[in-house]
């Protein structure tokens, strides 16, 4: 018998194009192929902990959806509420790497593809927005990252050492399975779901894609 095709794959495969230009994006390549230009990967410090502060409350807004809005007879919640830990780690890390690399945090000014990107996550923050379409964001946006980071932990990649660290953070197995639960969530609620929350769900799925390119391209010195 044939695995059905989930909703969150027929995405992945329609818009394949966008999707590679967010985990495979020139910044991306440039620490997989060790070249990369160490001002571009110090603004991209500074400004994803600024993102970064901006991601907790949203993701503690999809805590609260998955509580109200799941029957959680599935574990959503323990999920995410993993999600909300490791940021917890996450911030510390940034504050321990700025310090090494001599990046001052309090003085950074959020770029604009950087507001726009948290204005975003804000407008997902209303009560109005159903948890479904919150949830694909959240998964979106994690996996962006660890699809990025693992590319560049490949055996055939030139990731300077220094900055491997950075790329296992994101790029190891276990940031891998749990942005596998992350989607399991997201296609049984996809699949239970009215076509205008698909239709809105993808729509955002779309979003966070660019917003990931946008961003890329700011710590690439590309705005
Ligand atoms: C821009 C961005 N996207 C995703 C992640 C992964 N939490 C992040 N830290 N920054």
């Amino acid at each position: 018998m044939q695995a059905k095709i989930t909703v969150t794959e027929t995405w992945l495969r329609k818009h394949r194009h966008l999707y590679d230009g967010a985990t495979r994006h020139p910044f991306i390549r440039s620490i997989r192929d060790g070249n990369i230009d160490i001002s571009a990967f110090k603004t991209w410090l500074g400004q994803d902990y600024i993102f970064v502060r901006a991601f907790v409350p949203f993701v503690a807004s999809v805590l609260t959806k998955a509580y109200k809005g799941s029957d959680d007879a599935n574990g959503d919640v323990e999920v995410i509420l993993g999600g909300v830990a490791a940021l917890h780690d996450e911030i510390s890390w940034f504050k321990k790497e700025a310090f090494k690399w001599g990046v001052q945090l309090s003085s950074i000014v959020p770029q604009k593809a950087n507001q726009e990107y948290c204005r975003f996550l804000e407008s997902l923050i209303s009560p109005e927005v159903e948890y479904t379409v919150a949830a694909v964001a959240f998964w979106a946006i994690e996996t962006i990252y660890q699809e990025s980071f693992a590319h560049c932990l490949e055996d055939d990649s030139k990731t300077p050492p220094e900055l491997k660290e950075t790329c296992q953070r994101w790029g190891n197995e276990s940031f891998g399975e749990y942005c596998n639960s992350l989607r399991n969530i997201v296609d049984r609620q996809l699949e239970k779901a009215s076509d205008d929350v698909i239709t809105k769900a993808e729509a955002t799925f779309l979003r966070v894609l660019e917003h990931e390119v946008d961003f890329w391209n700011m710590s690439h010195g590309r705005t």
